[in-house]
C-alpha cells in the first residue's frame, strides 16, 4: 500500500458529495400529473481517511453512486413527496446502505413550478408555470417628426407540460441519435415582443391578453390539453393567438428555448416516464416572427 511521504500534516476534516444533481419526477395519477424539479446536493462524512493518505479507495461511495442514488430514491416515492421527505429518505439511503458512512447531508432545492391556473381558479391537469419569475418589457421609439412606436414584451416566462408533446418525423441520418417520441415533457422560457400598430385601450389589458393567449395555445384546455408536435408548431399557434387576442398588435416575435428533460433509467429499472434529468444546457432554440399578412416583421431575425 502506498503511504504518502511529505511534511508533517494531519487530515483535519474530510467529506465528499455530488452537487447540482438535477432531477425531475412526474407522478401520473390518471390524467392528473404531479411534477417536481429538484437540484440535489449530497455530502457524506465517512471513514475514508485512507483515501487521502494512501492509494486505496476501499469502501468509498463514489460521487457517481451518490448521483445515481438521487434517481433511485426519487423512483421509490410512489406518491408526491415534499423536498424535506425526499432529503430525509436520501440521507437514510446512504447511512443504511454504506457502513463506512456515519453522516449524510442532503440539500434539496425545489424549482418554483406551480400548477397552471387557466383562469378563474381552473387548474390544469398537466401544465406548470413559474408565476412571478417573468419580466415584463416595454420598448418605445419617438422621433422628432412625431412618430412613436411601442413594443410590449415578456422575458423568461417559464412553462412546462408533462404530456401532449411529441417530436417525430424529423430527418434521421448518421449524425442523428434522437429517437422519435410520441410523448415527452416540453418546457420553455418564453421571451417575446409584440409591436403595436395603434394604441390599445389599455397596455396592461393588452399584456394580460397576450399572456393568456400564449398560455392557452401552449397548454390547451385545463382538461385534456392540446398536442404539440414540435416547439415550432406551438410557437406559431402562440403568435397567432396573440394577434387574435389584441387587434392593435401587428407582429409578434417569440423566442423559445427547448429546455430538455431527458429520460432517465434509475439504475434498477427502465425509464418509465417518471424520472428525468433536468437540463438547461445545451438547449434547443426556436424563434420566429408571426405577423398579420403583409405586415413587416418587427425585430430580431
Ligand atoms: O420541438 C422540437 N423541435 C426541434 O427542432 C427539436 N430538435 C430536437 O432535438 N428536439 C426538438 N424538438
Amino acid at each position: 500500500m502506498l503511504e504518502m511521504a511529505g511534511p508533517q500534516a494531519e487530515l483535519a476534516l474530510h467529506q465528499h458529495g455530488k452537487s447540482r444533481v438535477r432531477i425531475a419526477r412526474v407522478w401520473r395519477q390518471g390524467d392528473v400529473h404531479h411534477f417536481v424539479e429538484y437540484s440535489v446536493f449530497t455530502m457524506l462524512e465517512s471513514d475514508m481517511a485512507h483515501a487521502y493518505h494512501t492509494d486505496s479507495n476501499r469502501g468509498m461511495t463514489s460521487t457517481d453512486t451518490q448521483k445515481n442514488s438521487v434517481y433511485y430514491v426519487a423512483k421509490q416515492f410512489e406518491a408526491p413527496c415534499s423536498p424535506e421527505e425526499f432529503a430525509v429518505a436520501l440521507g437514510q439511503h446512504f447511512v443504511r446502505n454504506y457502513p463506512l458512512v456515519w453522516k449524510a447531508k442532503v440539500l434539496v432545492e425545489m424549482m418554483p413550478w406551480k400548477r397552471a391556473d387557466m383562469g378563474g381558479g381552473q387548474l390544469h391537469d398537466h401544465a406548470y408555470t413559474q408565476p412571478g419569475q417573468e419580466v415584463r418589457t416595454a420598448y418605445a421609439t419617438v422621433d422628432n417628426q412625431g412618430k412613436t412606436e411601442v413594443t410590449g414584451g415578456v422575458k423568461g416566462y417559464k412553462v412546462l407540460k408533462t404530456t401532449q408533446s411529441s417530436y417525430s418525423g424529423f430527418l434521421h441520418d448518421k449524425f442523428t441519435t434522437l429517437p422519435d417520441v410520441s410523448d415527452r415533457i416540453v418546457a420553455t422560457s418564453i421571451t417575446a415582443t409584440w409591436k403595436f400598430s395603434g394604441i390599445p385601450a389599455s397596455y396592461d389589458a393588452a399584456y394580460a391578453a397576450v399572456m393568456k393567449a400564449f398560455l392557452s395555445a401552449f397548454f390547451g384546455p385545463a382538461k385534456g390539453g392540446v398536442l404539440s408536435p414540435s416547439v415550432q408548431y406551438t410557437l406559431f399557434q402562440m403568435g397567432q393567438a396573440a394577434l387574435n387576442s389584441v387587434p392593435e398588435v401587428e407582429s409578434v416575435y417569440l423566442n423559445m428555448p427547448n429546455l430538455h428533460f431527458l429520460p432517465c433509467a434509475p439504475v434498477t429499472s427502465q425509464f418509465e416516464n417518471d424520472i428525468y434529468l433536468a437540463t438547461s444546457e445545451p438547449h434547443g432554440n426556436i424563434e420566429a416572427v408571426v405577423t398579420r399578412p403583409s405586415t413587416q416583421p418587427h425585430c430580431r431575425l
